[in-house]
């Protein structure tokens, strides 16, 4: 008895576990569908407690004898899978390969050695055999379709790594059977199913099995596959097909590939994948390209050197670059010639300099910037460094999202058609008087008047006039740049967005224009009820003919904050016969970094829209509010009145003085002393005449009825404005009804966010002008002046109408009132 014979029976009589490599019929709970697989149910051991765990080979070579003998079904799956390692040398096998014979013409495939029998779908074969890493070779195109199908197992090349008795030299034999004729699979087959049993056999075993054979060579039909299945039941039937079906799928790929058979007709490619995708290694060399095309640049030009060798000093010599090393004017001498490239004005001064007269050394420690430097020294003024060296603003500057820019006025809605339809100031075209020595100084009509110069109303021509400020602010915006534009929106830490200034501004300076839409009062209000309800910020300004500038859609000028001590102020001038609104300087220089601020006088219309002021200022109001309202005054007693009168009259001298001192100029008049004596005039002329009316509110009805002659105004100016004489002027402007019109204005917009005295100062003018109304004009305004002091009809409607409108800001008025208020005060 052989070794393994012996284990076979050993591990039959102790109930072994069954083959676990047939599993699928023992562990299954398919009945006994024959005398062999009923001798199990004999057994002591249940087919489950059979089961052994999987890869002990030793103890499945043994079990799969006994289990091949007790179980049909697994004789059954037998018959296709090899047992590999079967050595078909054995007696019995060998007489049972003969029975198969008989199925099966001979061929050397059934006499080479058989292999232990091994349950094919336990294992992946094609993982086992090496070949998993390459794939299905189908899908890689080989040619299989008129190859011969195989059925042989793939089992047989496991055998190569089996630990049983199968010798390196039978699975050498078989497999290189195998290789030779695949076809006669079938044949090997079924002398497998034959050998299988005979090589773990007990004695009885081998007898009955013997004894079956015989049957079967005795006339009996050969046991066919379909005859085997058939004896199967349902469950054994479906494990074997699924085995069969596994089976034939796996070797069906192993026999068409050459790796099976042990042929290398190609060598194993390692393919390189990077970043997904296939790296074919011919093309490996290619990045290299790239680089080479970036190093293109570098190598063309050093074939091409010759040609272009004229032209590239030339080129290279313009472009050369000094760079400074010792400071901003290191290596720029001094020029030798101080005189040169100075005005006549300049020498002169400079002859009265001994100081800086050239001391033949130049002066290396420090050097002022050229010409600059040495007017700066001239004119002994103090100069800064750039902003952006002593100043800037902290990266990162948070900038308003939702605000959309507009530089020019636009009228919205019905303001367009009402603005048409209202006297506005195109009629008036009457021309300056001023001298070139003026320039249209302080002393221009224009200017008084809040009138910019342009080509039509100029009497000095553009290179002397020093009264468009409008003009110069758009020259000076125009090409765009911080440093033109001088403003810059800064974040606040506690009134939102702000503006500061990021350049020196001189007094009476136009910075800004505020533009916005130009809508009606109504448009106003429905804005505010519905569309700015919500609002924290309104960008609302009282402008003209009762419209409103609404600059929630605007200008940068928007930004501009309140403050109750301020460095700016907001004023509306008339420029080619339209209203414009410009933020000017204040009465003093502003410096580079200052917030701007100008005084609302802002107008809540209900105490729930009181905004409290956080301007900072000593003398702050504590709310965004009008200043507060002087108290009103007892009325005077008729005695009074020519007593009260005349106190007017002075106020009103007072007030002149101040409205011509405090109109805006730009920075290149703002040197320029006022020349207007008007006051005396008015004083010597206005007041008697004034004063004989002598009441504040009597300049009402006045206002009203010179509105009248506002066609008269050219000619009165024109004639008026023939003398140089101030006194004359200042005649002439008095009984210029638009002058008066003008301020009569302004009262009444004075009137709107001030309904304090404050409008006497268009009274006191309003009241000069009165000397040229018509009888029974006097006659209303004396009655107007009997009246209580309530404004016109038209004012108090304003100033009383539960109007929504919170934000409106009456600049021009304002800047009136602000200059007229301080007089009467004063
Ligand atoms: C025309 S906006 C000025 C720009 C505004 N700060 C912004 O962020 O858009 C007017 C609003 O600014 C705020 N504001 C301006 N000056 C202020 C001040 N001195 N104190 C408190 N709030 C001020 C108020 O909310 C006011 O309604």
């Amino acid at each position: 008895m052989s070794p393994t014979r012996a284990l076979s029976s050993e591990a039959s009589s102790l109930g072994a576990p069954a083959d676990t490599f047939s599993n699928v019929a023992s562990l299954s709970s398919t009945p006994p569908t024959t005398v062999a697989d009923s001798m199990s149910l004999a057994s002591d051991i249940s087919k489950t407690e059979n089961a052994t765990p999987i890869g002990n080979s030793d103890d499945t070579a043994e079990s799969t004898a006994v289990d091949a003998e007790e179980e049909e079904t697994t004789k059954v799956a037998d018959s296709i899978v090899f047992a590999a390692g079967t050595a078909i040398d054995t007696p019995e096998s060998a007489e049972l390969a003969q029975d198969t014979t008989e199925f099966a013409p001979s061929t050397p495939a059934t006499e080479r050695a058989r292999r232990r029998r091994i349950s094919a779908p336990i294992y992946n074969l094609a993982k086992l055999a090496g070949t998993a890493i390459h794939g299905k070779r189908r899908s890689k195109g080989d040619i299989v379709s008129d190859r011969k199908r195989r059925t042989v197992s793939g089992d047989s090349l496991l055998a190569l790594g089996d630990e049983h008795d199968a010798t390196a030299e039978t699975v050498e034999k078989s497999a290189s059977a195998e290789a030779e004729d695949p076809a006669d699979t079938l044949k090997r087959q079924s002398s497998t199913r034959s050998a299988k049993p005979s090589r773990s056999k007990t004695p009885k075993d081998r007898e009955e099995s013997s004894r079956r054979i015989a049957t079967r060579s005795s006339g009996v039909e050969a046991e066919t596959l379909a005859h085997k299945i058939s004896t199967l039941g349902k469950r054994g039937r479906k494990t074997f097909e699924k085995g069969l079906t596994k089976m034939s799928r796996e070797l069906r790929r192993l026999q068409d590939t050459n790796e099976f058979s042990g042929i290398d007709t190609k060598p194993v490619l390692y393919t390189t994948w990077a970043n997904g995708k296939y790296v074919d290694p011919d093309e490996v060399e290619e990045p290299p390209k790239k680089k080479a095309k970036i190093a293109e640049p570098e190598q063309k030009p050093e074939p091409e050197p010759e040609p272009p060798v004229e032209e590239a000093p030339a080129a290279k010599k313009r472009r050369t670059k000094k760079w400074l090393d010792r400071g901003l004017y290191a290596g720029q001498d001094a020029p030798m010639d101080i005189y040169k490239g100075l005005t006549t004005a300049e020498k002169k001064s400079l002859a009265q300099l001994p100081e800086l007269m050239p001391s033949g050394k130049v002066n290396t420690t420090f050097p002022q910037p050229i010409f600059n430097g040495l007017r700066t020294l001239i004119e002994g003024r103090d100069f800064k460094l750039p902003f952006d060296v002593c100043n800037p603003l902290p990266p990162g500057q948070p900038k308003p999202d939702e605000w959309r820019k507009m530089t020019k006025n636009r009228f919205v809605g019905d303001a367009a058609a009402y603005w048409k339809k209202t006297p506005h100031f195109k009629d008036y075209q009457s021309k300056c008087v001023c001298t070139p020595e003026d320039g249209c100084g302080e002393s221009c009509q224009n200017r008084i008047m809040l009138y910019e110069c342009d080509s039509t109303n100029c009497n000095v021509g553009i290179d002397l006039c020093q009264n468009r400020a409008f003009a110069k602010l758009q020259e000076r915006t125009k090409a765009g740049g911080k440093y033109r534009v001088g403003v810059e929106v800064i974040k606040t830490s506690d009134r939102g967005y702000g503006i500061r200034a990021n350049r020196c501004f001189n007094a009476n300076q136009i910075i800004m224009e505020y533009t916005g839409e130009i809508i009606t009062e109504e448009e106003c209000d429905r804005r505010m009820n519905e569309k700015y309800k919500d609002n924290q910020c309104y960008y609302l300004m009282s402008f003209d003919q009762n419209m409103i500038i609404d600059a929630t859609t605007g200008s940068i000028a928007r930004f501009v904050n309140h403050s109750c001590q301020p460095n700016c102020r907001m004023v509306k001038w008339i420029v080619s016969g339209q209203p414009r609104m410009a933020l000017f300087a204040g009465d003093r220089d502003i410096m580079t970094g200052e917030e701007l601020t100008y005084d609302y006088n802002f107008d809540p219309f209900s105490a729930k829209n009181v905004q409290k002021c956080l301007c900072g200022a000593p003398n702050c109001r504590g709310v965004l509010g009008p200043k507060p309202k002087e108290v009103k005054q007892p009325k005077p007693a008729k005695e009074d009145v020519a007593k009260n009168a005349k106190k007017n009259a002075k106020a009103g001298k007072r007030k002149l003085k101040d409205t011509t001192e405090g109109q805006e100029d730009d920075g290149g008049s703002a040197a320029k002393k006022r020349k207007v004596k008007a006051p005396t005039s008015i004083k010597a002329k206005g007041v008697k005449t004034s004063l004989s009316k002598s009441s504040l509110k009597a300049a009402k009805g006045a206002a009203t009825v010179i509105k009248r002659s506002v066609s008269t105004i050219s000619v009165n100016t024109k004639a008026a404005l023939g003398s140089k004489s101030g006194g004359k002027k200042i005649e002439a402007v008095r009984k210029s009804k638009s002058v008066v019109k003008t301020y009569s204005k302004a009262k009444v917009q004075t009137k709107l966010s001030f309904p304090r005295k404050s409008s006497s100062a268009g009274l006191t003018i309003v009241a000069a002008g009165t000397e040229n109304v018509q009888p029974e004009k006097k006659k209303e305004a004396a009655e107007d002046d009997e009246k209580s002091s309530t404004p016109p009809k038209s004012i108090e409607k304003s100033a009383a109408s539960d109007s929504p409108r919170k934000g409106v800001d009456l600049s021009r008025s304002a800047s009136k009132i602000r200059l007229v208020s301080s007089s009467s005060t004063s």
